[in-house]
């Protein structure tokens, strides 16, 4: 075992979206930047989540969207193996030599293998052929080694060898009966696409009494309506006792308290994702805690970015915090302020905007009315139906959608949205926009929505607010 040691300014653990961004903005700084990945450069987004989910889920929305509009038909059925070419493009065939050039162009060394902090300012390496390298930082760690699945407990589990969502969303084979377990942003999503490709019996096993727990319910109730209308059979209460997978390998059998059973093809797990933190070579429980300019109490020289902390597991929310850590850094170095309203983080605890992309789609930003009630402002809640909007009811026949806002009566600013509904997508950020610059009701008055486009739900929320 050959050792080598180099220093450098930033060492960056993980080149997922948080990492790569981190090591762009430190080396935009003036910094030198080493970044350590064990697997793909571009991380899980890239290869195994955002991306080819996407990819898989345009062609189920879009074949929806066609059946929709009277005088449109599709062909005949989606062809899977054409969709299945066009993830595969998406992901660059899981080869990550453009990402890898990216780094090298920054300029940034990408450092191949498995990083553990071993000290202060101190991360070693270990290579795919057992090389260890030593990374001195002169300035900053940072920790941006995204999450991985969760596994529940329970009985027969993991000896069923059950599906997470990489296996999903690298599916080269989509079985005709699929069994998927949770209620979140995965389950959804992959049962929907899933389904459309080829699984045409699919169960999904929800633990609580709706989708999309984090949102406002309504959103989750036109999901589970619409899921249904498709054929997914959506089970709401289910309690999962035990798995268990044929001995010859065939099918699985799902137990359910009450004694029921479902039997499929595979299992996919959709449980939520915890912190990657395993082998780091910290005393850590859970997500890594950062202050606002994603520093963790207590050092001057470690960062978290990204899924890792657990503030939004989101990419964009990765990426953002990314640019205010690699600047935080690039300024503590220089011996700059480092107080600028740019270098902390102010998004996150505000309700992350997100979107689902599901058909119906689903996207939200800030708080919801129960959150904001929970958190002691006077709320006003404004909800309309999006199918009465001019632009939604061209859109295609039955267009089913609903939006509501949360009103901070005190101040007259919006404090959260919500949309689901057929592209309702893309109205996201002018919602976050509003959220985010806390744009007065008054003012919002007069950024008129051009007729006829779904946007126009904009002036009808307000008309419903009393303006
Ligand atoms: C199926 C699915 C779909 C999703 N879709 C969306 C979406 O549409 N939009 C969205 O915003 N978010 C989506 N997400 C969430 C999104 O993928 C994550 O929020 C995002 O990837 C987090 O980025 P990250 O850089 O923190 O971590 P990651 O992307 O997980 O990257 C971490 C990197 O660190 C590497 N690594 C870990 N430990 C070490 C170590 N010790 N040494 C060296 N390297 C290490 C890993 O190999 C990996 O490359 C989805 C997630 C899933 C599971
Ligand atoms: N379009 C997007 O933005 C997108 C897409 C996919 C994933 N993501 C991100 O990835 C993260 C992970 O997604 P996810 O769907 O795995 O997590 P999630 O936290 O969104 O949902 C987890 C679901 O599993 C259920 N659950 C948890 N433990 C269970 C158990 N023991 N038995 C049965 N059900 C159980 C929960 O009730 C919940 O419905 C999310 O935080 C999300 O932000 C985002």
């Amino acid at each position: 075992m050959t050792e080598q040691s180099t220093d450098v300014d930033v060492v960056v653990i993980g080149a997922g979206p948080a990492g790569e961004n981190v090591a762009g903005r430190v080396v935009r700084g003036g910094l030198s930047c080493a970044v350590v990945e064990d697997h793909l450069a571009g991380g899980e987004c890239s290869y195994y989540a955002c991306i080819p989910s996407k990819a898989l889920l345009r062609p189920v929305e879009l074949a929806a969207e066609v059946g929709r509009v009277r005088g449109l038909r599709l062909e005949g059925p989606i062809d899977v193996p054409a969709v299945l070419a066009a993830r595969d493009k998406a992901v660059a065939g899981l080869d990550d030599s453009g990402q890898a050039g990216w780094i090298a162009g920054l300029p940034a060394t990408l450092v191949r293998g498995r990083g553990r902090v071993a000290g202060e300012r101190l991360v070693e390496v270990t290579g795919p052929d057992g090389t260890v390298t030593r990374l001195r930082a002169r300035h900053a760690v940072v920790l941006a080694t995204g999450s991985v699945p969760v596994v529940p407990d329970v009985p027969g589990l993991a000896a069923a060898r059950p599906w997470f969502s990489r296996d999903a969303t690298t599916v080269s084979e989509v079985p005709g009966r699929l069994v998927v377990l949770g209620g979140g942003v995965v389950a959804c999503e992959m049962a929907q696409a899933l389904h459309a490709l080829g699984a045409t019996e699919t169960t999904l096993l929800v633990r609580g009494d709706r989708l999309l727990g984090r949102m406002e319910r309504f959103a989750g109730e036109l999901l589970a309506d619409s899921m249904r209308e498709a054929g997914i059979d959506v089970r709401m209460g289910a309690k999962v006792t035990g798995v268990e997978r044929a001995s010859d390998g065939g099918p699985v059998t799902v137990h359910l308290a009450g004694g029921e059973q479902v039997e499929a093809d595979e299992l996919l797990v959709a449980t939520g994702r915890r912190p990657a933190t395993d082998g780091l070579g910290l005393d850590l429980d859970g997500a890594v805690e950062v202050d606002d300019s994603m520093r963790v109490p207590g050092s001057d020289w470690l960062y978290a970015v990204g899924d890792v902390n657990g503030r939004n597991l989101l990419t964009h929310m990765g990426k953002y915090q990314a640019r205010v850590c690699g600047d935080v850094i690039a300024a503590r170095a220089a011996g700059r302020p480092d107080d600028a309203p740019s270098l902390r983080d102010s998004a996150d605890g505000r309700g992350a905007p997100q979107i689902v992309f599901t058909d119906p789609q689903v996207c939200a930003v800030g708080r919801t009315e129960e959150a904001a009630r929970a958190e002691g402002f006077e709320v006003r809640v404004v909800e309309y139906d999006l199918g009465n909007v001019a632009g939604a009811s061209l859109m295609g026949e039955g267009y089913k959608g609903r939006a509501k806002a949360v009103v901070d009566e005190r101040r007259r600013v919006l404090l959260g949205v919500t949309f689901a509904g057929p592209a309702v997508a893309e109205l996201l950020h002018a919602a976050t926009i509003a959220v985010t610059a806390e744009v007065p009701l008054e003012t919002l008055w007069h950024a008129v929505p051009a007729f006829p486009a779904v946007s126009e739900i904009w002036l009808r929320l307000l008309e419903e607010y009393g303006l």
